[in-house]
């Protein structure tokens, strides 16, 4: 037994990848050899920008080289766990939804059921949903799904279910000939009431205008969706019928607050809870991630209670993986690649950055602790006046942090959450943050629509780390974005709010100086918060080859030179292919990816870097655009032969990637008609610079057919116009400073 409790209740995993490392080094080899060629030449304007962004493209591959270079995994050991621990802790589950018509009700409702039946204590779960909708429908389908929850949860813990959210469960589980005659009656009885759920909720949205604004509902009746007072609804008290809490909270909103979109809500969820089971440990999830795997929490828990380990463990994040992903992920967004290279490799460094959605949080952390004041029992930040300051006015609240700051479990000794209401309304309201720290030194940091990133920053500048979490079956599945636009502009979204990470306070840099970030984590954190920046480097080389095209000058090595950039390429290619088959994937999926990568970083991820340029200057501000979640009742989703088009509007989002296609086409028609401007450096524009823009037009194919298509699979006629415009001035720009 004393053995046992050596045990550790997880371990990593190295994983070695010898002879990616080698392919690794020889692409860093040549692209040094690059630049080494470029410093031996005389000096032009074309060969020093090239220079630039060939050193921005040697950076970019150091961090990547360095965030992929020693990756791990978690092994996690439920068992030993439940031997070792008489009481598992409890835990406070974080449900955000934003809008009630990009995010349909029936999508959270399904959320929070897969939450409600996790298999964990019931009586150690509460579940807490903040809609920043404000929408009377979200709530009543709450209410419903909590009278389903009844019968739901039952269900599936006696028959062991594994996917425990019934819009997935139903659509994966049909009943057999070899179940028991119980099982299928039982199994029938639910689906028949999913459907019933199901079918009262669209009826209501549906009917919405003649909805009774009564009893439960009244609060709501004269309610916008920015400008409400806070309402808060207890919807289970968790004593009764074996299910875990759940709590409705709408914050205040008013028009002359800033609300701070996701952040201002995982805030308010903290403090609500804080007050009503000021659980050690949270876990949050965006309404479309359901539960894939109920044992999950015992997996988490395993890491974060780890006595070795996990102490200094701040959250434990599981990879956002999603169902009913297009064949082929024809818009890159599935992110596979990613996961496994990149977040696997911060697994081995620091840890994984905190991905916003499917993370177990320590309240502790969040609270702004650093990992070891909890053992110096720092007295001095007990003092209430200091809190007061910190943590808001709520003495409620202030008692229920000092708790979590001595390490002491509240006990709410079998007290309602209603007990809580009044106290709880007070800290969801605007003014609540005002003077203290919410939002800049702890909890969800503000000033960045990737809120995520700079939230997981603070944490491991104060030398928490973090870990992966990633149990079979895969812990959470979502909804991908359903289009290009919607990915386009979550894209955008993230590279904008990366770039303000970047250039704030919060930076990976600072935190490297002059924090307690590792050297080689701080790295892998460039590479994530200079996606935005990266686009310009991408841009420009694109300019920059159609610049060369046009006035027939080069910017690549001739005769054997020539050989660097070539085998550069084609090395390149090869190791992401390599890649990708390595993980089973097929040719079709790793060219969608390559194009993607292309396409998003030298279009949207551009705009995003202009408008965090235009926030950092104080010029205009960034808004959160919520990613539109398809409705699984909704049928929209295409038939499969069209699922993968790209469709089009006329979102300012395709501007730039149409001119970027339509300036290579310019410079290409130019080169075939042979009507090229004469430059008299007597270096003429050879093989290079025409596969370079070869390659874009290729990468861009998809956009070339939206060129010529109607309605929405064509590009509109106004982004045409602009981008026409703009690669005309490009050229006449070219003209201009070949002549003079
Ligand atoms: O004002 C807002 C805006 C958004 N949300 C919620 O935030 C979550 C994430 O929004 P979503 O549009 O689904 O973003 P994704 O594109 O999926 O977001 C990824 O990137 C975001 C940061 O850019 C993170 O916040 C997310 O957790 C992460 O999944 C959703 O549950 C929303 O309901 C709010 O609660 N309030
Ligand atoms: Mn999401």
């Amino acid at each position: 037994m004393a053995n046992q409790e050596n045990l550790p209740l997880y371990e990593k995993i190295w994983i070695k990848r010898t002879f990616q490392r080698a392919i690794d080094i020889l692409i860093l080899l040549l692209l040094f050899s690059l630049l080494c060629y470029r410093i031996n030449v005389t000096f032009t304007i074309p060969w020093f920008l090239a220079f630039s962004c060939e050193s921005w493209f040697t950076y970019t591959w150091i961090i990547l080289l360095n965030t992929k270079w020693s990756p791990a995994v978690n092994k996690t050991y439920p068992n030993r766990l439940l031997q070792r621990v008489h009481e598992l802790p409890r835990v406070d589950l974080f449900v955000t939804t934003a809008d009630p018509v990009l995010e349909p009700p029936i999508i959270t409702l399904n959320t929070v059921l897969s939450l409600l039946a996790l298999d964990y204590p019931a009586n150690k779960l509460a579940c807490y949903v903040s809609d920043d909708g404000c929408s009377v429908f979200t709530f009543y389908g709450l209410l419903e799904a909590s009278k389903f929850a009844k019968f739901w949860v039952p269900f599936c813990k006696k028959y062991n279910v594994q996917v425990r959210a019934p819009f997935r469960y139903f659509s994966q589980v049909t009943n057999s000939d070899d179940d028991s005659a119980e099982f299928k009656q039982e199994w029938l009885k639910m689906k028949d009431m999913y459907d019933n759920l199901s079918h009262k909720i669209e009826d209501v949205t549906r009917n919405s205008a003649s909805f009774q604004f009564e009893g439960e509902f009244a609060v709501f009746s004269n309610t916008e969706k920015r400008n409400h007072p806070s309402i808060i609804k207890v919807i289970l008290d968790g004593l009764s019928d074996g299910l875990p809490h759940l709590i409705y909270i709408s914050r205040e909103k008013r028009p002359k607050y800033e609300h701070n979109y996701k952040a201002g809500a995982m805030n308010v969820l903290t403090r609500v809870s804080g007050l009503m089971t000021n659980a050690p440990f949270m876990l949050n999830v965006d309404c479309d991630m359901v539960v894939n795997n109920p044992k999950i929490m015992q997996h988490a828990i395993c890491i974060l209670v780890d006595s070795k380990s996990g102490k200094d463990v701040a959250f434990v994040q599981c990879f956002q993986k999603f169902y009913d992903g297009i064949k082929d992920d024809p818009f890159g967004n599935q992110w596979v690649a990613a996961f496994e290279y990149m977040i696997g490799g911060m697994a081995g460094l620091q840890g994984p950055y905190y991905g916003g959605s499917n993370t177990f949080h320590r309240r502790y952390a969040i609270y702004g602790f650093y990992p070891n004041e909890i053992q110096h029992g720092n007295k001095a930040k007990l003092a209430e006046n200091i809190l007061i300051q910190q943590f808001g006015s709520s003495k409620k609240f202030v008692k229920s942090a000092t708790q979590v700051m001595e390490g002491n479990d509240y006990s709410t000794h079998g007290n309602s959450p209603s007990n809580f209401i009044e106290e709880a309304i007070k800290v969801s309201d605007c003014e609540y943050e005002y003077g203290t720290c919410w939002g800049k030194q702890m909890g969800w940091l503000y000033g960045s629509i990737s809120e995520d990133v700079p939230t997981g920053l603070n944490m491991q500048r104060k030398g928490w780390r973090s870990e992966c979490c990633t149990p079979e079956p895969t812990a959470f599945t979502g909804c991908a974005p359903g289009g290009l636009l919607t990915t386009m502009i979550q894209q955008k979204r993230w590279s904008s709010g990366l770039t303000v990470v970047f250039f704030s306070k919060h930076s990976p840099v600072m935190g490297t100086l002059f924090g307690k970030i590792q050297f080689r984590a701080g790295l892998s954190y460039c590479w994530l918060t200079n996606w935005g920046l990266r686009s310009v480097f991408e841009v420009s080389y694109a300019a920059l080859v159609a610049y060369c095209i046009i006035t027939n000058t080069s910017i690549f090595p001739e005769g054997a030179g020539l050989w660097i950039p070539l085998t550069l390429f084609v090395i390149y290619t090869m190791h992401t292919l390599q890649e990708y088959k390595l993980k089973g994937f097929s040719l079709r999926y790793w060219w969608n990816n390559q194009r993607m990568v292309t396409i998003r970083s030298t279009s949207v991820w551009f705009i995003g870097f202009l408008s965090a340029m235009l926030k950092l200057m104080g010029i205009s501000d960034t808004i959160f655009e919520v990613t539109q979640k398809e409705s699984p009742t909704s049928g929209a989703a295409e038939d499969d032969a069209n699922a993968g088009r790209f469709t089009f509007d006329e979102s300012p989002a395709f501007v730039v990637g149409t001119t970027i296609l339509l300036v290579q086409l310019t410079a290409l028609v130019i080169k075939i008609l042979g009507v090229q401007l004469e430059d008299h450096s007597g270096n003429e524009c050879g093989i290079g610079e025409l596969m370079c823009s070869v390659y874009l037009v290729i990468c861009y194919w998809p956009f070339l057919k939206g060129l010529f298509a109607r309605g929405k699979y064509g590009i509109a006629l106004s982004t045409i116009f602009k981008s026409a415009l703009f690669a005309l001035i490009f050229v006449h720009f070219c003209r201009i400073t070949c002549i003079s």
